[in-house]
């Protein structure tokens, strides 16, 4: 592997895990064996794809190299997608020569967090996501568009359902195929998850809507549950819980994705995904950037081990 930093290293292995044993793509089909009896929860959709982020969101607050490294570093597999975070059209130009078949441009409902996190108001974000986007539709390269503190924003608070739905309508309006709805400080509750979504639904459909749920209060997996009640059928976690936002302070990681799984299991719901595999995965990477894992059901798993 020659030069390449021991973070990328680790991606490798990591991403080499994730890819054997999870499901990042489309792909949604086949029954698993540890989904138990269909849910007696009513709304539920009939699977959930999970968007795997722990090779991102997870390890964006380890000391990585930039991308083009990470990019030239990994082997890429078909049917999987690895989708860059691009800011602007310099960093998608740079993202496609290191090989990107997708992207994602990172907008959010608040204020203070754009200037923060991209250096520009929401009004300046579009009009460099409209670039992006425009020139990635042109290369058949699909896009994602992320709206932050769509719960509530560490500088602003309380940020409205109305003004989520104003930049969610816009980044969709511009072509991404895909809207996901970030709680990057865990504030959400079940309550103001259903009324953001109310009010972005009215305005996208719930198929091209996705939740990222960060756990700072614990409110992740209610508030997952309540989008997925809502039907939205897209979730975006991370393995292990790892993650955070280095523009949002005390932002604790995103859902663990076993933690996900295991719920989705107990709801009858099929997700393609093998836990057990995922856990092996999470320990993995865990060790390897010198972290405890955040998920719940792997503690439990390894605590029943020693008992
Ligand atoms: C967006 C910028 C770059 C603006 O940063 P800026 O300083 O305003 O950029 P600029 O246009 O003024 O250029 C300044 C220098 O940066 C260079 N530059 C300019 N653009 C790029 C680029 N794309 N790639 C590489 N270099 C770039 C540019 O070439 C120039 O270099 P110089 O001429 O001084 O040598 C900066 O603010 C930035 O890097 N922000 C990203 C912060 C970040 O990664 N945040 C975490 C992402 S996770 C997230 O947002 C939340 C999410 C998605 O997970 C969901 C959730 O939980 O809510």
């Amino acid at each position: 592997m020659g030069n390449v930093p021991s973070a990328v290293k680790h991606c490798l292995s990591y991403q080499q895990l994730l890819r054997e044993h999870l499901w990042i793509g489309d792909s949604v089909a086949g029954a698993l064996d540890t989904a138990q009896e269909t849910s007696q929860l009513s709304g539920l959709p009939e699977y959930v794809k999970i968007v795997e982020v722990g090779p991102r969101d997870g390890l964006q607050n380890e000391k990585m190299a930039d991308h083009t490294e990470v990019m030239k570093g990994i082997h890429q597999y078909p049917g999987v997608r690895y989708p860059v975070l691009t800011p602007n059209l310099q960093g998608f130009h740079r993202a496609v020569a290191a090989g990107a078949t997708e992207i994602s441009v990172f907008g959010a409902a608040s204020e203070s967090f754009s200037k923060r996190n991209i250096n520009c108001s929401i009004e300046e974000s579009m009009e460099k996501f409209e670039e992006v986007v425009k020139s990635a539709r042109h290369m058949n390269i699909p896009a994602r568009g992320y709206v932050s503190c769509a719960l509530g924003c560490p500088y602003e608070g309380n940020i409205t359902p109305q003004k989520v739905t104003e930049v969610s309508k816009k980044l969709y309006g511009m072509g991404c195929y895909e809207i996901s709805l970030g709680d990057t400080t865990g504030v959400g509750t079940p309550g103001s998850m259903k009324r953001m979504l109310e009010s972005v639904m009215k305005e996208i459909p719930s198929s091209a809507l996705a939740v990222h749920c960060h756990d700072t209060y614990g409110q992740a997996l209610a508030n997952i549950l309540t989008a997925l009640q809502m039907g939205i059928n897209v979730v975006d976690s991370a393995v292990s819980g790892l993650g955070g936002c280095p523009y949002a302070k005390g932002a604790s990681g995103n859902v663990a994705t076993e933690d996900l799984i295991y719920m989705l299991n107990g709801l009858g719901l099929n997700t393609g995904v093998n836990l057990y595999k995922v856990m092996e995965a999470g320990d993995f990477i865990c060790k390897a950037v010198n972290k405890t894992t955040n998920s719940k059901v792997a503690q439990a798993s390894f605590n029943a081990r020693l008992e």
